[in-house]
């Protein structure tokens, strides 16, 4: 049946950088609906979430990774493993590095990574181009050409791009395909992820609740979705889903945060998420949130394993 498929090209791409450097937002960008979490502060996403796109001569699957960071915890190594486990596996990487800050220890570290794996095809991408000008553009794209030969990689191409501008977000999609196997169709079309939706519930609980809280709760906070149903004694046209997540933080103080000032906090914590996940799910959700105490959960294996790391 291959033959059937001659000329079609198939396979995972992934995007690689250090925190803030742009990748889910790129992400959503290729893929063009929102599926992976942004934020403006580093390392929100924890999952491997896929987007796909279909073009009749190609379908691109997108994994997005963690960062790769110096592990200081059990959740911090566990994170690693999956990126490396992730890297090995697709067929081309895109290495996003931010055309407005410079190029830095932390970009060498991951290009330094990059350059074990030699069969990989790797694209550079220098991202957020809206924010500079062309001169320091052109500054920044012989920097990252060099980041490449210092680390023994020979780029496939370096692409400038703009996700939020959507500038040169279709030709880094066509050069990324370009770097693809030939082969069949890796999921049916019209698929956008094959990410369990109680994950993506998750990941947008968990956005709602990072806006604008201190430096330290990041990484304290993982969401579950306990149980997700439809409501029964609605009318047909009228369905309503009722959605049950558990809040995880380490401490009664983080708790205290998260909830806020007679419970303000957590309120608009659920509007906000609940807009984002009947945007994504296209039905009308009641959306119950709790915040739990698990003490000390990234240091401790069994709970790691309930809250699904
Ligand atoms: N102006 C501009 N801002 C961008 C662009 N792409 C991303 N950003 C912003 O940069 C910040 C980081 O973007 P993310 O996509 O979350 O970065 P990331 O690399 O996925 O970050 P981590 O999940 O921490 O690894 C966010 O505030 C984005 O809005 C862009 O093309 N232009």
């Amino acid at each position: 049946m291959i033959g059937d498929y001659e000329g079609f090209r198939s396979g995972f791409a992934c995007f690689v950088g250090r925190p803030n450097a742009g990748k889910s937002t790129l992400t959503n960008a290729v893929v063009g609906e929102k599926i992976a979490i942004t934020s403006n502060r580093p390392q929100t996403t924890r999952h491997a979430i896929r987007g796909i796109v279909h073009r009749p001569d190609g379908q691109l699957v997108i994994v997005d990774t963690p960062g790769l960071h110096r592990p200081r915890t059990l959740l911090g190594q566990r994170l690693n493993d999956v990126v490396r486990t992730t890297w090995a596996e697709v067929d081309v990487i895109g290495l996003c590095v931010p055309a407005d800050e410079a190029v830095g220890p932390g970009d060498r570290f991951i290009a330094g990574e990059l350059a074990a794996l030699r069969r990989t095809p790797k694209l550079a991408v220098v991202t957020k181009t809206d924010r500079v000008s062309a001169s320091r553009l052109a500054e920044q794209l012989t920097a990252v050409a060099a980041l490449g030969t210092e680390a023994g990689i020979e780029w496939a191409d370096v692409v400038p791009v703009s996700a939020t501008k959507g500038d040169r977000v279709e030709l880094l999609t066509e050069l990324l395909l370009a770097q693809l196997p030939e082969g069949p169709p890796l999921y049916p079309d019209g698929e956008l992820t094959d990410e369990p939706e109680e994950t993506l519930i998750a990941e947008l609980v968990r956005e709602a609740a990072l806006e604008g809280v201190r430096d330290e709760l990041p990484h304290s906070i993982a969401v579950v979705v306990e149980e997700m149903i439809q409501r029964e004694d609605r009318p047909a046209d009228r369905p309503l889903l009722d959605i049950h997540a558990s809040l995880y933080v380490e401490r009664d103080s983080q708790k205290a945060i998260v909830i806020g000032r007679k419970g303000t906090r957590l309120r608009d914590v659920g509007t906000q998420a609940r807009t984002q996940i009947e945007r994504l799910l296209g039905t009308p959700v009641f959306l119950d949130l709790h915040v739990k105490v698990a003490k000390d959960w990234q240091r401790d294996p069994k709970q790691l394993g309930r809250l699904g790391f």
